[in-house]
């Protein structure tokens, strides 16, 4: 069976249109990206997902239930941790988890066995004030509160933002163990290197799905030719690339520019030549990751 099943959901908030006709379906066990931007609408998706919300059109489905006449029965079996801080900053890290097992009738001794991995790392501040808690210990007492219930179900509101790096990764590995549990996981995200830690991923702008597949076979369809290109006056550089017509897409990577041209292979030379008045200038082809593939697809959608 599906976990998550999304048809054609459209939401607007006045003139925002928040959803535009998005539909996908998540599996039971799968870890589904939803990749996108500030305002992309991800953060919509989970609330209407999760009850909190209701679409003006369409339909959605979590582990069989309707979203609108089975409301009740989805609160009790999903896990959700919302975008901001989640905790009562006042009751410490034990006090939460006993808080969000007794709303959900449990008690934490009952699924202990589900976040003693996550809850082993953070038992030593047991007492502290979650308010007192870093950012990474924050996110793993927000993941054991909304596992508490044994949930088919989480939902996972950009839960890395504002996270150390360190505390980034220990946190996908603990959503890798998760899903190896059968639990189904649609998480959100802003940050492209988490986006192939996913089984699949939905690249999301403006209220629109560009693009759902798994990581590898969205970079492995970005046929385009790729320069990465770089000058130490990366501003004059980037007005060069702005004012030549033949550019299809350039945007910051790194410490390059990656760059796309309307006449692909062929326009290297010609790009060269326009390019020539920098002395110090870097040009080489380079290989698509995932940040390329959602650029490209941004500038399409754009134009
Ligand atoms: N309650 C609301 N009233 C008016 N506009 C809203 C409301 N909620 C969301 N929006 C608008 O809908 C669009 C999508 O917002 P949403 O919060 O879903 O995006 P997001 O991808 O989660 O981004 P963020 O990380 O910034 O929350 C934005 O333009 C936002 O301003």
């Amino acid at each position: 069976m599906e976990a998550i099943v999304i048809h054609h959901i459209i939401k607007q908030f006045g003139d925002v249109t928040a959803l535009n006709d998005v539909s996908f379906t998540v599996n039971e066990g799968e870890l589904f990206g939803l990749i996108g931007p500030d305002g992309a609408g991800k953060s919509t998706l989970f609330r209407i997902l999760t009850t909190l919300l209701v679409a003006d059109k369409g339909s959605a489905s979590v582990m069989g239930l309707d979203i609108v006449k089975d409301y009740k029965t989805i609160r009790r079996s999903v896990g959700y941790m919302p975008g901001r801080f989640s905790l009562y900053p006042d009751l410490s890290t034990e006090e939460n988890l006993r808080f969000f097992a007794t709303i959900f009738n449990t008690t934490v001794e009952a699924n202990y066995d589900l976040i003693r991995d996550i809850y082993v790392q953070i038992e030593p501040f047991k007492k502290r004030p979650a308010g007192k808690l870093s950012g990474g210990m924050k996110q793993k007492l927000a993941l054991c509160c909304a596992l508490i219930h044994k949930p088919a179900v989480l939902f996972l509101d950009e839960p890395t933002t504002g996270v150390d790096p360190v505390s980034r990764k220990e946190f996908w590995e603990m959503l890798q163990r998760l899903k190896e549990r059968g639990i189904a996981i649609l998480v959100s995200t802003p940050y492209m290197d988490e986006a192939v830690l996913c089984n699949r991923v939905a690249l999301m702008q403006k209220g629109r799905l560009m693009d759902i597949d798994t990581p590898q076979d969205i970079v492995d369809r970005f046929q385009q030719p790729l320069w990465a290109v770089s000058a130490a006056d990366r501003y004059a550089l980037m007005e060069q690339l702005r004012q030549y017509d033949d550019v299809a897409s350039s945007y910051a990577f790194g410490e390059h520019l990656h760059v796309t041209l309307k006449s692909g292979e062929a326009g290297e030379e010609r790009l060269r030549g326009r390019l020539s008045g920098f002395n110090d200038l870097q040009l080489f082809r380079t290989r698509a990751g995932i940040e390329d593939c959602f650029m490209f697809l941004m500038q399409e959608q754009h134009q």
